[in-house]
């Protein structure tokens, strides 16, 4: 191996202002090779800005960057990539109807032919344990197969930094435990890698330096021997914070959700519900625990009327849905927070206020004659805005222009105020700082305190066991088990996820 100098990357008093906002306040961080360094701060702290000006997506107001000891003008991703810079967005890049060596060829303008670029694609799977099919096509790839793709083809341009934006917010924890394989094996040849993430732990796991952003301002630079969860919680917010919340078993009520025997196909997956039941009764939290891709995202759709089921029913307050309309289905108070917020979540050219208000323009209290009644949207909006500290800089803030995290407090303030009667919460903590995945938490306790039922699906078992009163394990389309949650093994739990029956225990 070629021994580099120390300092592959230097940002120098970098500075960022958008309208109304300072997102990055003269700030200044070193990358030494060989070194992973995570960058770490609440939602809307800045992270994100100072990595799109890093890889040539936005220009500084000020500041400098010097690469390898040169300062450089990084005025597009083109030419990031040509001075060893790739990027790992938190939301994929990929074409869903092209082909993998497609996808990967896309940015290098005809620079190679397909039958060379195949094989690269086969040796840089080989050596990074990043195996993949360069003919499949990318909707037919699993999340931590399309991410592959994604640094493959960041790796292609032989990047000796890579910016990974919460790379493992999609991620289950094997795929993630894959990754840090790669990053270690990548890290031990002399690169780089910034990593940005909410989950403390993984922080502690992977990282030689930990970076902490607040208000848009550094913080500080700690190594990782120096950093424990306490501190580095400190550094963030400011203050001491105190995790967990008080679970509290409530008093169920009648059953609001009944899912009987339900079957749903797609000509490209075939059989995807497989005669799926479940009931949740009001005042409860019924967790769907399973590895992503056994129907859970399905289910999800098809109880908040997205996608058609073949058989079976699904009945709320006992009358069924089945055949309702995604509108008559909100009327009826079923509110959905979706897994991917930018694909069904959010409308990212509308503003703050008009997407709180989305799925409730029926709604009378709206209107003034037969126009939007101004007043009645900005409170409701203020009123959103200060219950879920969503950072914005005024309630007419395009939701593009919010922070990835704040768009997600967006949908859940939404979702919980339309979901009178039932909450679909999936992955609703993803993305989140630690801070606010608390609050989301708390909310959905009290939430279903209030008599609401919850179904709520996590790719992380921790985040099920916790919030949950039943569990139910899911595979291949089907609820295997369902467990109280003072009955639930982690141990069973995971056999089952993986289609493990042992003996019955309990219903
Ligand atoms: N294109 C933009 N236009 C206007 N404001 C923006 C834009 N991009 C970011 N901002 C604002 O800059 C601030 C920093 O956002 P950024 O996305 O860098 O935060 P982050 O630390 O990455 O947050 P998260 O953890 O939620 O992804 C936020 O207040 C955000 O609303």
């Amino acid at each position: 191996m070629q021994k580099r100098k120390k300092a592959f990357v230097e940002m120098k008093n970098i500075k960022k202002v958008f309208p109304g906002v300072i997102a990055n306040d003269n700030i200044s961080l070193k990358i030494n090779n060989g070194e992973v360094v995570s960058l770490l701060g609440e939602n809307g702290a800045g992270k994100t800005t100072l990595m799109k000006i890093l890889y040539g997506m936005h220009q500084a107001d000020a500041g400098t960057i010097i690469v390898e000891d040169r300062e450089v003008k990084i005025n597009s991703p083109h030419r990031a990539r040509e001075l060893g810079i790739g990027m790992i967005h938190q939301h994929f890049t990929l074409v869903p109807v092209n082909t993998v060596v497609e996808n990967i060829m896309l940015p290098l303008k005809g620079k190679y032919q397909p039958e060379n670029m195949k094989k690269q694609i086969n040796n840089i799977g080989k050596k990074y344990g990043l195996n993949v099919d360069p003919e499949a096509l990318i909707s037919d790839l699993p999340v931590g197969f399309q991410q592959r793709v994604e640094i493959i083809k960041a790796l292609i341009g032989n990047s000796k930094l890579l910016i990974m934006d919460e790379p493992t917010a999609v991620l289950t924890p094997q795929e993630t435990e894959r990754l840090f394989d790669f990053i270690r094996e990548y890290k031990s040849e002399g690169n780089s890698v910034i990593f940005i993430t909410h989950k403390l732990n993984e922080v502690m796991e992977i990282s030689d330096r930990i970076v902490v952003l607040r208000d848009g301002k550094k913080i500080g630079s700690i190594s990782k021997n120096e950093a424990d969860k306490k501190r580095l919680t400190k550094m963030m917010i400011g203050r001491d914070f105190d995790f967990g919340i008080e679970k509290i078993k409530s008093q169920t009520g009648e059953k609001i959700l009944e899912i009987e025997n339900i079957f749903l196909s797609s000509e490209k997956r075939g059989q995807i519900l497989n005669g799926l039941s479940l009931t949740i009764k009001a005042g409860e939290i019924f967790g769907v625990a399973g590895v992503s891709g056994n129907g859970q995202e399905e289910l999800a759709e098809a109880v908040a009327g997205l996608k058609k089921i073949d058989q079976g029913d699904i009945l709320l307050d006992g009358k069924s849905i089945k055949n309702c309309s995604v509108q008559q289905i909100i009327n009826r108070g079923v509110g959905y927070i979706p897994a991917d917020r930018h694909r069904v979540g959010l409308v990212l050219d509308m503003d703050l206020e008009e997407n709180l208000i989305l799925k409730s323009t029926y709604n009378r209290d709206y209107y003034k004659y037969l126009l939007f009644n101004k007043e009645r949207l900005a409170e409701n909006a203020e009123s959103k805005i200060k219950d879920f500290d969503i950072k914005t800089a005024s309630t007419k803030s395009s939701v593009r222009s919010l922070s990835g995290g704040n768009q997600q407090k967006a949908i859940i303030a939404r979702e919980v105020s339309v979901g009178k009667k039932l909450l679909i919460a999936s992955q609703p903590t993803r993305g989140l700082d630690f801070g606010a995945a608390d609050y989301v938490k708390k909310t959905l306790e009290s939430e279903k305190r209030n008599g609401k039922a919850i179904l709520l699906f996590s790719n992380e078992l921790s985040e099920i066991m916790e919030l949950s009163d039943r569990i139910g394990v899911i595979y291949e389309g089907k609820i295997m088990e369902t467990f109280a949650r003072e009955d639930a093994q982690i141990d069973k739990i995971g056999l089952l996820m993986t289609g493990v029956r042992g003996e019955k225990s309990g219903d």
